[in-house]
This record gives structure tokens, sequence and C-alpha cells, in this order.
């Protein structure tokens, strides 16, 4: 616990030069520090901004004069006494502060993630609202956002806690039954009075763990360009991300590396890989570029498979493959102004990047199907595979319990059940809030 007792300074702002950054403060010092740095006895009232200048306590040197703010615990972000100085955001003016306050007995400087870890300590977030505020400062696109904001929320913390009182519910019961009936009185099913619950909510927590929107969202969309040589998948690949990211020619076989770029698809976060054309090579080199070409393939989410209108319609057989994948979008290329597309090429998307035929359907297209496999809607979802692990094996516990005969190997997969979302939230003191429940009952009779 000694560790506790530290108080911590760091720089919550982004470094490098700025018109203001922030420093935060946290722990039984951060008041002590505060009036020693500013002067100001009393602190400011709580959570007000006030001016002040900030001096070196040891000389007396004014360091930088700026904003002062006090959150006095338990009502702060960390549960601690938290003080913020918003001073000039020169490296300058940082690193004598942090001087400063660092010469300060029993201030120190923070760890990476150490306010949120004193946030968690406290009961102020649980793990999913800390991993919600990680994905908020990660957060690059719209959508990604929401569901950060969501989750920081507390609104998936919300559904487990949901799932945990029933699955309590349970626990209690079965303790009760145990506990104060006799040996021989013990019902044959020990989950009676809950087991219709139980079975929805098992049917909900599938439900959950098999929907993979919310970690896809999280880590974005994967969509790969395939298709023969030279049927233009780097051009696409440049003219979408609006520069030019890959080496484009007319030479069949010009790219060989995996090229990914991050693009913003209508809110959804993207990652669009451009790949060796496809094709029978004796070039050990071209042939590394297309076992990489596949096995990226393998992984996307979509592929927008590419074929030269000058081709159509003989799809050579390396590509064939690719083209009723689920998911896949079908490109029919260089169909540039004043080149019609073939009739009877249904299901392909005419596109010329040359004279930028095609896009507004390209994106269309595309916006929907990340759309389709991204879109959470406003359910707070599974955002990581260590919940996905956790809610699976929960799952797994309960499905034993409610096909179990034995009283106690009932009441311990329930118990197992109840620790598997325990995890997700970061809170497995079963036994504390089973003592609550328990007061609910009438166990005597
Ligand atoms: N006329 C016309 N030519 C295009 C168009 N798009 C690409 N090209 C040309 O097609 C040739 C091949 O383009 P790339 O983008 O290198 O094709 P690729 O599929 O990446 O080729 P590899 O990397 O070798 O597999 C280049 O000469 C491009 O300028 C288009 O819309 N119209
Ligand atoms: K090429
Ligand atoms: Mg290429």
């Amino acid at each position: 616990m000694t560790a506790r007792a530290e108080t911590i300074i760091a720089v919550a702002t982004a470094p490098g030069r700025a018109g203001v950054a922030v420093l935060r403060v946290s722990g039984p010092e951060a008041g002590p520090l505060t009036v020693a740095l500013t002067g100001r006895r009393p602190l400011p009232a709580p959570r007000l901004a006030a001016y002040a200048s900030f001096s070196d306590p040891a000389t007396g040197a004014l360091l930088d004069r700026g904003l002062l703010l006090w959150f006095p615990g338990p009502a702060s972000f960390t549960g601690e006494d938290v003080a913020e100085f918003q001073v000039h955001g020169s490296r300058a003016v940082l690193a004598a502060l942090l001087a400063a306050a660092t010469g300060f007995p029993g201030v120190r400087l923070a760890e990476p993630g150490e306010f949120t870890r004193r946030a968690f300590d406290n009961g102020k977030l649980d793990l999913t609202e800390v991993e919600g505020l990680a994905d908020l400062i990660d957060a690059e696109t719209e959508a990604q956002r929401r569901q950060a904001v969501r989750q920081l929320d507390g609104a998936l913390g919300q559904i487990i806690l949901g799932w945990q009182a029933r699955l309590m519910r349970a626990l209690a019961h079965c303790e009760a039954t145990i506990d104060f009936v006799e040996e021989e009185d013990v019902p044959d099913d020990l989950l009676s009075a809950t087991r219709p619950d139980l079975t929805a909510l098992l049917a909900e927590m599938r439900g959950q763990a098999a929907d993979g929107r919310g970690e896809r969202l999280r880590q974005g969309l994967t969509i790969v360009i395939l298709g023969p040589p030279n049927a233009g998948k780097s051009s696409l690949l440049n003219a979408l991300a609006g520069r030019e990211a890959a080496i484009v020619s007319d030479r069949a076989g010009t790219t060989r590396d995996v090229i990914e770029l991050h693009l913003d698809l209508g809110g959804y976060p993207v990652t669009l890989v451009d790949t060796a054309g496809l094709r029978a090579t004796d070039d050990p080199i071209e042939a590394e570029g297309i076992r990489r070409a596949r096995a990226r393939a393998d992984q996307a989410d979509l592929a927008l498979v590419l074929l030269d209108r000058a081709d159509w319609p003989r799809v050579p057989d390396d590509v064939a493959p690719w083209l009723d994948q689920p998911g896949t979008l079908r490109l029919l290329t260089k169909c540039d102004a004043g080149i019609a597309p073939p009739a009877d090429a249904r299901g392909w998307l005419p596109l010329s990047v040359q004279d930028g035929i095609g896009f507004d359907a390209l994106m269309q297209a595309l916006t929907e199907r990340a759309a389709a496999l991204l879109s959470t809607g406003a359910d707070p979802l599974l955002t990581r595979a260590r919940h996905r692990a956790a809610l699976d094996e929960t799952c797994a516990a309960l499905d034993r319990a409610l096909s179990g005969t034995l009283p106690e190997l009932i009441t311990e997969d329930v118990r197992l059940a109840l620790r598997g979302l325990g995890r997700i939230v970061g809170r497995v003191d079963v036994e504390d809030i089973l003592g609550l429940i328990f007061a609910e009952f009438c166990i005597g009779k």
C-alpha cells in the first residue's frame, strides 16, 4: 500500500510545443504541493478555475502564470486529492514545473496509466470503463468515438452488472437451499426457481459473445485489393488514399510487398491493402509477394477484386476463387470516358481511376458493407478478445450448471459463471455482493 500513499505528477497533454499544457497531480500531497507552488492558501474553491502564479518553492523564482483547478478527493478522477495546472505548453515551462514539483517531498513522476489505475483501484471506473477511456483516447473515427464514449460511460459494465445480479440471485437460491435444507430435502432441481431466467440469460450472453461488431469496430475493417497483374490495383489504392502510396507502372508484377494504409470510410476505420497481382510465376520474389497477398486476403473482412476491362470476361484461375467470397466487390477497371462497360458485366462495378469514374458507387458500396459489418447501433458490445474469452467461460459454466444434477457442482458452476463476468469488469468479489443479496432473502424458512 506504500505506493498508493505517494503523490504523482505528469503532463496530461501531448508532448511538444503548444499554447497550453495541463499538469495533473494526484495523491495526499496534491494540496500541500499546490500551496507551495502557488502560495494560495486556502486553495481555490473545488472545481473552479483560479488564476495563479507558479513559483519554485525552493528559490521563489516565478516559473509561469496560468490556471489552477482543485479537485479534493473523493470527487476527483482518481478518487484522491487532485490538482490540475494549466500553463504555457513549452518544454521549458513543463520541465521547470516538473522539477519543482518532484523536488517536493512525497511527489514523484507518474508511471504510464497510473492515474487511471488509481481511478480503478478506488472504484471510480470498472475495467470496461478503463478500456473505454483508452479507446476514446485512441479513437480515429466517429464510429469508434461513439463506441468508446458509450463504454467509458459504463454501458457495457451495466449489462455485465445486470447479468451478475441474475446469476447472483440463482447462486443465493442454491446456497440457501443447500445450507438450510436437510440433505434428503434438497429438491431434485436446485435451480427450479431460477431456471427459466438462467436459460434466457445464457441465450443473451451467447448472442453477445457471437457478435463481433464491437471488436471489429475497435480494430477496424481490413479491405484487400486483389486481381491479376496490371489490373490497376495500386492505382486504385493511390486514388483512395489521395497520394502516391504505391508504385504504379505498366509493367505487370510491379507490386510485391503488401502495402497498407488507413482510411476513414464514412466514420468507420478501414485498413486498405494493396497486393501483388495474382498469377503463376517463376520469379521467387514475385511468388513470395503473391503468397503474402493470398495470406492477407484470407484474413481480410472484404475483398475488392479487380479485372481490366480489356480482359473481360476472362477471369484468370488465380483470381476466380475470390470472386464469390461473401463481401467481395467486383470492379471492372479502366472503363475510361468513352469506353462503355460490357453490357453483360452484371455485378461488376465499372471504374476508371484515370477519369475518376465509378468512385461514388464504389464508396457507397464500401460504406454499406462497412456499416453492415461494423454498425453497432446504440447497443454496447464486447470490444476485446478478453471480454469474449471471459464470456465464453461464463456461458460454458452456466451451461454446465443448467444441465448438472449434483447440488454442490451446480452451485460451483454458477459461482464460476459469476467469476467469469467479474473478470470482464475487474471485480471478482462474489462473496461481498452475495452477502448483500442474502440479506434480502427469508432464509430461515
Ligand atoms: N487507361 C487507364 N489506365 C489505368 C487505369 N488505372 C490504372 N491504369 C494503368 O494500368 C497500369 C497498371 O496499373 P497498376 O496500378 O500498376 O496496376 P497493378 O494492378 O497494381 O499492377 P501490379 O502491381 O503489377 O499487379 C498502369 O500503367 C496504370 O497507369 C485507368 O483507370 N485507366
Ligand atoms: K503494374
Ligand atoms: Mg500494383
